[in-house]
């Protein structure tokens, strides 16, 4: 029987949930493949660890570099993370004429568009199905089940980790700091979590997704990031009370003009399946001109998850590494030379709907000159909520959610807004999105 030689890089939560999966699973992947994947060599700088799960049956080293060069491995599995020491092994397994398999997000959208072409240059396959939405298979689909469409837009909760503490706060009325603790025991957190708060994580993946959507190539640098780190309980509660529900969300979206491509906390009717995808749970909408919307929705992180879509890869690499080039699935799913240099539109100029919450003296009069300065920019109004001012209080909040204005119209309007004498701090703007048509 045929066989692959897999060499892994990085046997901690995706490593070992790969080493645990490859094995588990071993007869059913040959069923399906007619070839034998195996881990023959591990690199992992916590040598006992690494020894402890492979259980003396495979080689162990720390020297990462030792597997990267190893004449017996076909594949290299990166999952070590980070983008430095990463990039050069993955470069270096390239140069070695060895296919790669990866959940490195980070690393493809700050290096991928070089990382792609040295691949195809040497005829191997980069693989990264893990490194979007961790378990859905959101490449394949993107890249092969919707080849025949024009895509118009992808929408997605693509944070794990952001999107637990979401739901851990809204339901259990528990402090940020305390429920991300329990995602990084959970496994679901990068090394720096900053990258999974501030919404940077997100922004890799949704620029991976925005690339294979629409035939660019990665764009991170221009990517609009905006986490969950200053979002406030008073206005997820506000949102309910209107019907919406508040989710970390990537946008990447074709206009006339230029891509969208923005990562921010997004209020989402409750209605859509979307507001209603808890825990560390994924959801991805991608509407296709021929197929209408779709909704992938499974696990984003955690080990055997994110392993599923590890080892699905290395399947894909059992059964295509012995095709041509042209025979494979392109890197970003468009030819190579077929990518179009769109440009991505700063978050000025994106139409949006807003969410404000202001706080305004009770006084007379307020309200009317609030909505003036809204119906001077032509922003119309969709709702308001106007609360009383609690107990000994002579402030109270107003909340308003406009129809989709331009951003920088609406940041016009705010601060005409925030300069009325009755207004009391800053607004609060938060944007919506419908994600229905
Ligand atoms: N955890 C998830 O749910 C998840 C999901 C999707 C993608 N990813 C991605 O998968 C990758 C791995 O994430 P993880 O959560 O498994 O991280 P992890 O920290 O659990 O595992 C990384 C492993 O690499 C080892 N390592 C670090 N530096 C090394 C070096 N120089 N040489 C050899 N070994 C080294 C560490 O000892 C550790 O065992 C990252 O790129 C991450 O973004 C993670
Ligand atoms: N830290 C990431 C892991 C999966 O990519 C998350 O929370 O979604
Ligand atoms: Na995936």
């Amino acid at each position: 029987m045929k066989s692959l030689k897999v060499g892994l890089l990085g046997i901690g939560t995706v490593g070992g949930g790969t080493y645990t999966v490859l094995t588990r699973n071993a007869a059913e992947i040959t069923r399906r493949t007619g070839v034998a994947i195996n881990v023959v060599q591990v690199a992992d700088k916590n040598i006992d660890h690494a020894k402890a799960i492979t259980g003396g049956k495979v080689d162990v080293t720390n020297d990462a570099f030792a597997v990267v060069n190893n004449p017996d491995v076909d594949v290299v599995v990166e999952l070590i993370g980070g983008y430095t020491l990463s990039k050069k092994l993955v470069l270096k397994a390239i140069e070695n004429g060895k296919h790669v398999v990866t959940a490195n997000k980070a690393l493809l959208a700050t290096h991928g568009n070089e990382i792609f072409a040295a691949a195809q240059a040497k005829g191997v396959i980069v693989a990264y199905e893990a490194a979007v939405a961790g378990g859905i298979p959101i490449i394949k689909a993107l890249r092969e089940g919707l080849g025949a469409n024009k895509i118009e837009w992808v929408a997605g909760i693509i944070n794990g980790t952001t999107n637990f503490i979401l739901t851990e706060m809204r339901e259990k009325g528990l402090a940020f700091a305390d429920v991300l603790g329990e995602a990084q025991r959970l496994g679901y957190a990068e090394a720096d979590p900053t990258f999974d708060v501030e919404g940077i994580d997100a922004a890799h993946k949704l620029t991976i997704m925005s690339a294979i959507a629409f035939g660019m190539p990665m764009k991170f640098d221009q990517a609009y990031t905006e986490g969950i780190t200053k979002l406030q309980q008073t206005d997820i509660k506000y949102a309910e009370e209107l019907g919406y529900r508040v989710k970390l969300l990537g946008i990447t979206k074709r206009t006339e003009a230029g891509v969208e491509l923005r990562v921010h906390p997004t209020l989402i009717p409750e209605k859509r399946l979307v507001a209603n995808v808890n825990g560390a749970m994924n959801a991805v909408v991608v509407k296709g001109d021929a197929v209408g919307p779709t909704l992938y929705y499974g696990a984003g992180a955690g080990a055997e998850p994110t392993a599923s879509s590890v080892v699905a890869d290395l399947m894909d690499v059992a059964r295509l590494s012995s095709a041509s080039v042209e025979q494979r699935v392109p890197y970003l799913g468009f030819q190579a030379g077929q990518l179009n240099d769109l440009p991505i539109l700063p978050i000025s100029d994106v139409n949006s709907a807003y969410y404000l919450r202001l706080r305004a003296s009770d006084k007379p009069g307020v309200l009317a000159g609030v909505t003036k300065i809204l119906a001077d920019r032509n922003i119309s109004i969709d709702a308001m909520l106007q609360k009383e001012p609690d107990d000994n209080e002579t402030e109270a909040d107003i909340v308003i959610l406009t129809h989709i204005t331009v951003e920088k119209n609406m940041d016009a309007g705010i601060a005409e807004i925030e300069a009325l004498p009755a207004i009391v701090g800053k607004v609060v703007k938060l944007r919506m999105e419908e994600l229905g048509k």
